[in-house]
């Protein structure tokens, strides 16, 4: 049984990850629900046997009282921004005075949804967490793990923060809020509004019903994961079994950086999620830190913003 129970455990966040995080689904849902139902009965026989990590363990059964203050390890920093080309070249200028080394940006959408730190140790997710003011966030743990798309183990046994951005697609937001107005409700403004307020929802099974998925893009102490940069970085969250964005590009100069916001700016309106801009990054690790900080956001980075 306990044999059972693990091979049953393996296929369906296998299958989850195939579906929710590679988009690529490899079974179909009544396969999926066919195994899922089998693990749900060998678990309520065998109850001892239930394990964190088990697909049925996404849903808590309390509703909690309230959140938590949760310091994060490294400050969740912000971005500086930039809304035309002429900022994009200053912002280039600068970067060209702060290293002699060849720099190649790395562009990846800004998703507008609510930005998320994991923690992962040993490969179990352990706890989640809003941003907050970038140094205390809210504990949000019991919401995170209802989203699908983050795994509740990775597929490798490493201990390390990831963070990105949780979001609601469009489709979900347009058939919540037609629900919402059915009922009587407050319709949502927009996804990001609709993102927030179903993950600061303190009845899990509320956020569970609001198909919210994420996309990660970042990580703290990681040394683990062996990483020389943004690029590299992406491709292992990726192959460990986290949810990254496809949409990003590596270029030489800044003038290609504008050519493919100018290319975003185009398809923006076809994206099955909304954006607020397109994050530019110098892509080696080595290169960001010789570049640095400011007080509250990376010297190494920008956020062109769309006009809203
Ligand atoms: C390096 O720091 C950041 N990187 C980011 N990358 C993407 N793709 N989206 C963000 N919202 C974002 N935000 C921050 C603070």
């Amino acid at each position: 049984t306990q044999n059972r129970i693990n091979a049953l455990k393996e296929k369906l966040n296998q299958f989850s990850y195939e579906y929710y995080v590679l988009d690529k689904p490899s079974v179909s849902d009544r396969e999926y629900d066919l195994l899922y139902h089998e693990l749900e009965k060998l678990e309520k026989k065998f109850p001892n046997l239930i394990t964190a990590d088990s697909p049925t363990q996404r849903i808590g059964d309390n509703v909690l009282p309230g959140f938590q203050k949760v310091q994060h390890d490294v400050p969740m920093l912000s971005l500086g921004d930039a809304f035309s080309q002429e900022d994009l070249l200053d912002f280039d200028q600068r970067i060209k005075k702060l290293t002699e080394k060849p720099v190649q940006y790395i562009c990846e959408l800004k998703i507008d949804g609510l930005a998320v730190s994991l923690h992962y140790e040993n490969g179990l997710f352990t706890r989640g967490a809003t941003r907050g003011d970038g140094t205390v966030g809210e504990d949000i743990t019991q919401n995170l793990r209802t989203i699908k798309a983050i795994p509740l183990r990775l597929k490798q046994p490493l201990s390390f923060e990831v963070r990105g951005e949780c979001y609601m697609p469009k489709d979900s937001f347009v058939k919540l809020n037609e629900d919402r107005d059915e009922k009587g409700l407050d319709v949502f403004a927009n996804p990001r509004n609709a993102a927030a307020g179903s993950m600061r929802q303190l009845d899990s099974s509320v956020t569970a019903s609001r198909n919210l998925s994420v996309f990660l893009y970042g990580a703290a102490n990681f040394a683990e994961l062996e990483v020389r940069s943004q690029s590299e970085l992406l491709t292992k969250l990726s192959e460990i079994g986290l949810r990254t964005n496809p949409e990003r590009r590596l270029f030489d100069s800044i003038e290609d950086v504008w050519a493919f916001i100018e290319e975003v700016g185009e398809k923006r309106s076809g994206l099955p999620y909304e954006i607020d801009g397109v994050v530019i990054k110098v892509n080696e690790f080595e290169t960001q830190e010789e570049i640095g900080y400011t007080v509250k956001a990376p010297r190494w980075a920008i956020a062109y913003k769309f006009p809203a």
